[in-house]
């Protein structure tokens, strides 16, 4: 039976309804329908578990509520019994996007919510975070998504406080950051965005899932993850990524070698998602064999080769006149994945990961990119027998020394005295040139 119901209030979010999935681990039996308003942010929310409200659900019901508060079918509750399906699925998992009115979250939303991460049979709400300045155009996000009929998608709540959108998060992704605008230091740069990591690292520490996992994309995307973790003291540092996963997929030896892409493995990106990056070329493989077997141009490996994915984002933005977002979105699709599916036997990928007891002699304590293995838990390890020469010592001796100047930075945002910048000069973002 169909039946429809409006949420008008906080109390009556609470009254409507558990919040059954991520509470209760049961199988997620309840959708999402309305919108609600409230001093920071509107949510869709949640209906007794034996209801449904879902785009893709068959039963129409003629008395949507006028009030407007809700839009569209989220106004509208259905009857669970009807979806058979559901049954199977697993329990609902909460994803928070900062920056979610942003250019890379316009298409990464759409990826999480057909099920390209988390498979076919995992329902997802998505908490998405945005401020003042772009409130309306989340609604405008939400009724996106709303139009997009994904059956998966059972929940959708917009907001600009992180302390609401970051609750119970299972996965944080973190877009939001200021761009670096004509004559801004970069220093500057560190300064704006870190305040914003570090406000929702703290916001994290209070309300997310203790076990959440969090992906850093705002640039500087690996000091803001050392600001974020730093900050939020109650979660473990290893759930923090920042995201270099993007220089991990503008790998193009394989055109050098004439074969497709999907021959290379164990590509490595090291250190900073800056131009320092190192694409690590004596570790990669081409069909199984070492890069340097198949590539003998040494020159074209140290020289064009590395200096391509370093600058890949800067040549991007003269062409499109604005920075990657697509690629992006299906960057933070692979490394979610690659921390949800078992790493295939011999193979690894990059993610700036907190370096704490590593094994390549990497300075302790920032957030570096390097090699990692998961067994599909949402957790990693640090893969093993990697080769390091000489060349690639002194290359991530450059990126490692960048990272320490920009962590001297925002010593006053990671609560480790006063700040002190000195960082090289030639310290650029990919898209910067
Ligand atoms: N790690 C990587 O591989 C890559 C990282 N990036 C980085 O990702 C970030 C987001 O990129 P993209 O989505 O294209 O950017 P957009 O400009 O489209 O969106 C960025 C969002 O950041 C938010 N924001 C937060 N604080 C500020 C501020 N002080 N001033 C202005 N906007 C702010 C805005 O949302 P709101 O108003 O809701 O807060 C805005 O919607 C950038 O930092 C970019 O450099 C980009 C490509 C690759
Ligand atoms: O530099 C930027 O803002 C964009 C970026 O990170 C990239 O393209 O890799």
């Amino acid at each position: 039976m169909a039946s429809s119901k409006l949420c008008a209030s906080r109390t009556e979010l609470k009254v409507l309804g558990p919040r059954p999935a991520t509470l209760t681990g049961r199988a997620v039996r309840s959708s999402r329908v309305q919108i609600i308003r409230r001093r920071s942010s509107t949510v869709l929310c949640s209906v007794a578990p034996n209801q449904v409200e879902s785009p893709a659900a068959q039963t129409f019901v003629a008395d949507v509520p006028k009030k407007t508060e809700c839009f569209g079918v989220f106004c509208t509750t259905y009857d669970l019994k009807a979806e058979e399906e559901t049954k199977s699925w697993k329990s609902l998992i909460n994803i928070s996007v900062s920056g979610a009115a942003g250019m890379i979250s316009n298409h990464l939303l759409f990826k999480l919510a057909s099920g390209e991460v988390f498979g076919l049979d995992q329902p997802i709400a998505l908490k998405l975070l945005g401020s003042e300045r772009s409130i309306q155009a989340l609604e405008g996000v939400a009724m996106e998504l709303e139009d997009s009929l994904y059956p998966l998608l059972r929940e959708v709540s917009i907001g600009i406080d992180p302390y609401e959108v970051f609750q119970d998060a299972e996965w944080a992704l973190l877009i939001g950051a200021k761009p670096r605008g004509p004559g801004m230091e970069r220093a500057g740069l560190l300064d704006i965005n870190g305040q914003i990591f570090a406000e929702q690292g703290k916001a994290l520490n209070a309300v997310a899932s203790r076990n959440v996992k969090v992906i850093v994309v705002g640039n500087p995307c690996n000091t803001n993850a050392l600001i974020c973790l730093k900050n939020a003291p109650n979660i473990p540092p290893k759930n923090f990524h920042a995201l270099t996963r993007l220089d991990e997929n503008r790998r193009n030896v394989s055109l050098k070698a004439g074969v497709f892409y999907d021959k290379v493995s164990n590509m490595t990106i090291w250190g900073n998602h800056s131009t320092t990056q190192v694409p690590d070329f004596l570790n990669a493989r081409i069909d199984g064999r070492p890069v340097k077997e198949v590539i003998t141009d040494s020159k074209w490996l140290e020289e064009e080769f590395t200096e391509r994915v370093q600058k890949r984002g800067g040549v991007l933005i003269q062409k499109w006149g604005r920075s990657s977002a697509a690629s992006t979105a299906v960057s933070i699709v692979d490394a979610m994945r690659s921390l949800v599916t078992p790493t295939p036997e011999g193979d690894w990928f990059s993610s700036g990961v907190y370096t704490n007891g590593n094994p390549y002699g990497i300075a302790e304590d920032i957030v570096f990119s390097m090699p990692c293995r998961s067994r599909g838990d949402g957790d990693y390890e640090l893969a093993k027998d990697v080769l390091i020469d000489d060349f690639l010592r002194a290359r991530l001796k450059k990126t490692e020394a960048e990272l320490l100047a920009e962590k001297r930075c925002v010593a006053h945002l990671t609560g480790e005295g006063n700040a002190f910048c000195d960082l090289p000069e030639d310290t650029m973002l990919p898209g910067e040139q």
